[in-house]
C-alpha cells in the first residue's frame, strides 16, 4: 500500500471506530493485545463496546483458534476506570498476513491516542528454570526475522514524523515492568508466578525442532513465540511505552541426547532390544489449555497494572 492509501485507510478505520464509541471511550489511554486464548480480559471491562475486525476498513481478520477478531473498548480497573482498547486476537505472518497488516492495529491504536501498550502472548519455555504456567515479563528480544529482512519498519515511513532509525535498547519500559511486579505483589501471587526473560520471535507456524530450540537457548532466549515483536517495534516507533507478558504454555522439546537409530539397529542385530524413549510433541491444543487455566491470573495482572499506570 502506498503512503496516501495507508493514510486514507487509517482515516476510514478511525471514522468507523469513532462512530460506534460513546464520549467516555473516544480517547483510550492504554492498548492491550491479547495472545492465544487470553481474550477473557474483556470480561473485566465496563461500558464495553465490541467492534468486529470485519467492520473496520483496513483491518484483517485472524484465522487462528483462540483469537476472536474483535476490538473491545471499555473502562478497566478501580474507581472510574481507565479507558482502554483491546485486540481480542491478533494477526500473525504465518497466517499469510503481510507485516504492514500485522502492525496496522498498533498504528491505529496510537492514532486513537493510547500512550501505553500491553502485549500478551503464549510462548514456549527454553529455560528449565521457567516452568509452564509462569508469566514472563519480557526484558528484551531476539528477532532473527528482523535481522534478516522481515522487519516491520522496512520500506517507506508511514508518516514523516516517525524516526528512520529506531533504537531498541530501551524497547521494554522499565516503569511498566516495575508495575507488573508490584501488581503481582498486590495480588499476592507467589514469587515464582512472574519471571523475567528474553523473547525470541520466529515466524512459525512450525514449532521448533530440538536443534532449533537448543540454538535459541544458546543465543540467549528464555521463551519463544510467533508474534509480538513486530507489534513491539511498531509501538516503539509510534512512541508508545511497551510491556510484554508471555504466558509459558509448554516447554520447547530439547532432549539431552538424540535417540540413536544406529545403536538400536546394532543392538537388535546383536539380539538385545532397546525400548525407544517416548517422543514429546507440542500442540496448539496444549497451548490453549494452559491459556485457559491461567487466563484469570493474566486478566487480574493486566487489570491491576492498568489501574496503577
Ligand atoms: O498469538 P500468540 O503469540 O499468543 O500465539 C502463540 C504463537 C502461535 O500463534 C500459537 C502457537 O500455539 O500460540
Ligand atoms: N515458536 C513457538 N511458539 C509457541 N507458542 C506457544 N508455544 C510455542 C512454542 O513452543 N514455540
Amino acid at each position: 500500500m502506498g503512503k496516501e492509501s495507508i493514510a486514507t485507510s487509517f482515516a476510514d478505520s478511525l471514522a468507523a471506530i469513532r462512530s460506534k464509541l460513546p464520549e467516555t471511550l473516544q480517547n483510550p489511554q492504554v492498548g492491550i493485545i491479547c495472545g492465544s486464548g487470553l481474550s477473557g480480559l474483556v470480561g473485566s471491562f465496563r461500558e464495553t463496546v465490541i467492534i468486529k475486525y470485519e467492520d473496520i476498513p483496513g483491518f484483517s481478520t485472524s484465522t487462528v483458534l483462540g483469537h476472536r477478531s474483535e476490538l473491545a473498548f471499555g473502562l478497566l480497573g478501580d474507581g472510574l476506570g481507565v479507558p482502554v482498547v483491546a485486540m481480542l486476537g491478533r494477526f500473525h505472518c504465518y497466517e499469510g498476513h503481510s507485516l504492514p497488516s500485522v502492525v496496522y492495529p498498533v498504528r491505529l491504536m496510537a492514532k486513537l491516542g493510547i500512550k501505553d501498550l500491553i502485549i500478551t502472548n503464549a510462548a514456549g519455555s527454553l529455560n528449565p528454570s521457567i516452568p509452564v504456567g509462569t508469566i514472563v515479563v519480557i526484558q528484551d528480544h531476539l528477532a532473527l526475522p528482523n535481522l534478516t529482512g522481515m522487519n516491520p519498519l522496512l520500506g517507506l515511513k508511514t508518516s514523516p514524523n516517525l524516526p528512520r532509525f529506531l533504537p531498541l535498547s530501551d524497547a521494554y519500559s522499565p516503569a511498566l515492568r516495575r508495575l507488573a511486579f508490584l501488581a503481582a505483589h498486590k495480588l499476592q501471587l507467589p514469587d515464582e508466578a512472574l519471571a523475567e526473560g528474553t523473547y525470541a520471535w520466529v515466524s512459525g507456524p512450525t514449532y521448533e525442532t530440538p536443534a532449533e530450540g537448543r540454538f535459541l537457548r544458546t543465543i540467549g532466549a528464555d521463551v519463544v513465540g510467533m508474534s509480538t515483536v513486530p507489534e513491539v517495534v511498531t509501538g516503539r516507533e509510534e512512541g508508545l511505552n511497551v510491556m510484554v507478558l508471555s504466558l509459558v504454555t509448554n516447554f520447547v522439546v530439547i532432549p539431552e541426547s538424540y535417540r540413536s537409530i544406529r545403536e538400536e539397529v546394532h543392538s537388535e542385530l546383536a539380539g538385545k532390544k532397546i525400548t525407544p524413549p517416548e517422543v514429546q510433541v507440542v500442540s496448539h491444543e496444549e497451548v490453549l489449555s494452559i491459556g485457559k487455566e491461567k487466563a484469570d491470573v493474566m486478566r487480574r495482572l493486566v487489570e491491576c497494572v492498568v489501574s496503577t499506570i
